[in-house]
C-alpha cells in the first residue's frame, strides 16, 4: 500500500479583541458556504505557522494580527483523499495589530463578520472541525472578560483618545457606547473604553479626561458606580502623546 503524505496543517486565527473573538462566514465551497470559521488557510510548506496566520488574515480580512499563543490540540478536517493529503486545524490566539478586520473581496474568502462574546458562541453555525476549540476559547474569553476593566466618558474625543493611547502602549482597548443603567433616551449615551491595562494605568488617564471607572458587579465596586467623589467637570487637557513612566505599586 503507497504511503500515505503526513496531513497538510490548515491554521485558522482565534483573533480576541475586547473578551470577543472574530468569526467569518466562508462563502465557498458550497459545502461550508455560510457556515462559520477562524480566519486562516493552509500553511504553505517551509512556512512557520504563526506567519501563515499573519498572511492569511492579511489577505482575507486585510488587517494585520500578531499570534499570541495557540490553543491545545489538532482537529482532523478531513481524511487524505485522491485530491491531495489529509488536514489538519490547529488555532491561534491572536491580536490585531494594524487595521481593522473586514471581509475582502477575495475569491473564496468571507461575506460577514462577527465579534462573540463567550455566551455568543453558540450562536453561529461552526464548521465541524472548528468546535472541539470553542470549550478553550470560551473559557478564555471568559477569563479576559473577568479581567477586564470599564472606562465611561461622556466624549467620543476623549474616549477615542483614551482608548488610542491604550492601544499604542500594548493594551488591548475597545471602544464601544452602551447605555447607562437606567436610562430611557437615546440621547447622551456615555462611551465606554473595554480594556485589559490595571487600575493603576486606566486611573492616569482618567485623571486628565471627563470620565470614570465602572467596575460593574466586581467586589468593591459600589463606590465606583459614578462620577468619583469630589469630581467636578472640567474641559478635558490634551491627552499626553508619549508614555509616562509610572511606578507600578508592587514595586513603589
Ligand atoms: N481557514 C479555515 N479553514 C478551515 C477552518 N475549519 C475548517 O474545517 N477549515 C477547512 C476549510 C478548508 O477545507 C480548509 C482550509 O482551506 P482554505 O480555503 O481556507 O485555505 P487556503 O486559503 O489556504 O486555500 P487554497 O484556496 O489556497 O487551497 O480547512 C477554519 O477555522 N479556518
Amino acid at each position: 500500500m503507497p504511503e500515505q503524505p503526513p496531513p497538510r496543517l490548515v491554521v485558522g486565527a482565534a483573533i480576541v479583541r475586547g473578551a470577543r473573538v472574530l468569526a467569518a462566514r466562508r462563502t465557498t465551497p458550497p459545502a461550508a458556504a455560510g457556515r462559520w470559521e477562524l480566519p486562516g488557510g493552509k500553511v504553505e510548506p517551509g512556512e512557520p505557522p504563526a506567519a501563515a496566520v499573519e498572511r492569511e488574515v492579511d489577505e482575507e480580512l486585510g488587517c494585520e494580527v500578531e499570534v499570541v499563543a495557540w490553543l491545545d490540540g489538532t482537529s482532523r478536517i478531513r481524511e487524505a483523499t485522491d485530491d491531495g493529503p489529509a488536514l489538519d486545524l490547529r488555532v491561534a490566539l491572536a491580536r490585531v495589530v494594524g487595521g481593522e478586520p473586514e471581509p475582502t473581496d477575495e475569491p473564496g474568502g468571507h461575506d460577514q463578520v462577527r465579534w462573540l462574546a463567550a455566551e455568543e458562541l453558540d450562536e453561529v453555525d461552526w464548521l465541524d472541525s472548528d468546535r472541539p476549540f470553542l470549550p478553550q476559547l470560551r473559557h478564555h474569553l471568559a477569563r479576559v472578560a473577568a479581567d477586564q476593566r470599564r472606562l465611561v466618558l461622556f466624549e467620543e474625543e476623549d474616549a477615542l483618545a483614551v482608548q488610542q493611547r491604550l492601544v499604542a502602549d500594548g493594551f488591548d482597548a475597545v471602544l464601544t457606547r452602551e447605555r447607562l443603567a437606567g436610562e430611557d433616551d437615546d440621547e447622551d449615551h456615555p462611551w465606554a473604553v473595554l480594556t485589559d491595562a490595571p487600575t493603576f494605568v486606566v486611573e492616569l488617564l482618567l485623571d486628565e479626561v471627563d470620565g470614570w471607572l465602572d467596575e460593574g458587579d466586581q467586589p468593591g465596586a459600589g463606590e465606583q458606580a459614578g462620577p468619583r467623589a469630589g469630581w467636578t467637570p472640567t474641559a478635558p487637557p490634551a491627552l499626553p502623546t508619549a508614555p509616562k513612566r509610572v511606578k507600578r505599586p508592587d514595586q513603589a
